[in-house]
């Protein structure tokens, strides 16, 4: 059945862009570079066309993580990559989320790799114990520092903030609050999971909805599982943490770990639009975006047009 769709979340219409020029969760560049390609493209004046009062956070200025990403090889734990410049740069963004939500606004935390959902996940969590997490990707990320085949952080962020393996935590993530149940996350668009992903994922019991999911129901009936799965009453407050590698390549190609068999670019804004009608969401990322790795400038416009297309239909666009 249908339900009436209601904007509560929506009276207010505040939101904060809470830039994450971060890289360091992955080997590529390029992806530091996805908020300032956003901004350019005019992300704040549209959601001011709609209506939304709109700042912005920059949590990661003045810092040299770029700079010693290139530099520092010893930033190892284990076998994971730059844990102390995750650590870091994910605990900034988390204070500015942090104080985003103690303003009353909606923090949309722009990529950056998936690594910066560290900071936005723990910070939204720690203050909403009740909510409820969308996470729209290709891949998991819930590589432990023990399963992580490729060392990549942003391969991780989901079991840091679940407090998984957490005696292998590297020192620099040990703030990470373990806020995160695993009766609270759902995923959609998964087609990469690795072996040792996918055994979390069953043990824990986790409502993971992949490409088979959404070819055999159809993408409304797979948001409406999910939702179903962490929010069966309906009242929870929705973060939805969106990797635009989720859409397919063909849409997105400026992406760094792309794979095929994605969603339509209907089927991803779809998702957004439709969190957007439950008039619950309180916190919204867009990642990896990597403006560096098209080969033409047609693949940047398409990746960072529907980087801010996700926004704007999380944020009501096509409903309002
Ligand atoms: N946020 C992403 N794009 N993550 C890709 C992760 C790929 C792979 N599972 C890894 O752990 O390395
Ligand atoms: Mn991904
Ligand atoms: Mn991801």
């Amino acid at each position: 059945m249908l339900s009436e769709p209601h904007y509560d979340f929506y009276q207010d219409r505040k939101v904060s862009l809470v830039l994450a020029p971060f890289s360091g969760g992955q080997a590529k560049s390029g992806v530091e570079d996805g908020p300032k390609y956003m901004m350019k493209h005019g992300l704040q004046p549209q959601l001011q066309e709609m209506g939304w009062s709109t700042k912005v956070e920059e949590p990661l200025s003045g810092q040299d993580f770029e700079k010693r990403k290139a530099e520092d090889v010893s930033d190892v734990h284990g076998n994971t990559k730059r844990p102390q410049l995750v650590g870091e740069a994910t605990k900034l963004v988390s204070e500015s989320v942090s104080k985003v939500l103690d303003r009353g606004e909606i923090p949309v935390t722009l990529g950056g790799d998936h690594s910066v959902a560290i900071g936005s996940v723990s910070a939204v969590f720690s203050k909403h114990p009740d909510a409820c997490l969308l996470w729209i990707d290709a891949h998991a990320d819930i590589n432990t520092p023990s399963t992580t085949e490729s060392g990549n952080l942003h391969g991780c962020p989901v079991s840091f903030v679940m407090g998984l393996d957490s005696e292998n935590t590297p020192p620099s993530l040990k703030w990470v609050p373990h806020c995160l149940k695993p009766s609270k996350i759902a995923y959609i668009g998964l087609r990469d999971v690795d072996a040792g992903e996918k055994k979390i994922l069953k043990e824990n019991g986790i409502a993971a909805f992949s490409m088979y999911h959404v070819d055999r129901f159809g993408i409304n009936k797979v948001i409406e599982m999910a939702l179903e799965a962490i929010n069966p009453e309906g009242t929870s407050p929705i973060m939805l943490s969106y990797d635009v590698d989720a859409i397919d390549p063909l849409f997105v190609p400026a992406t760094g770990t792309p794979v095929r068999g994605g969603l339509t670019l209907r089927e991803g804004l779809f998702v957004a639009e439709r969190v957007a009608e439950t008039g619950k969401l309180i916190a919204l990322d867009v990642v990896e975006c990597n403006p560096e790795l098209a080969s033409k400038d047609l693949h940047v416009v398409d990746t960072i047009s529907t980087g801010c297309a996700i926004v704007r239909c999380a944020l009501g666009e096509t409903l309002l």
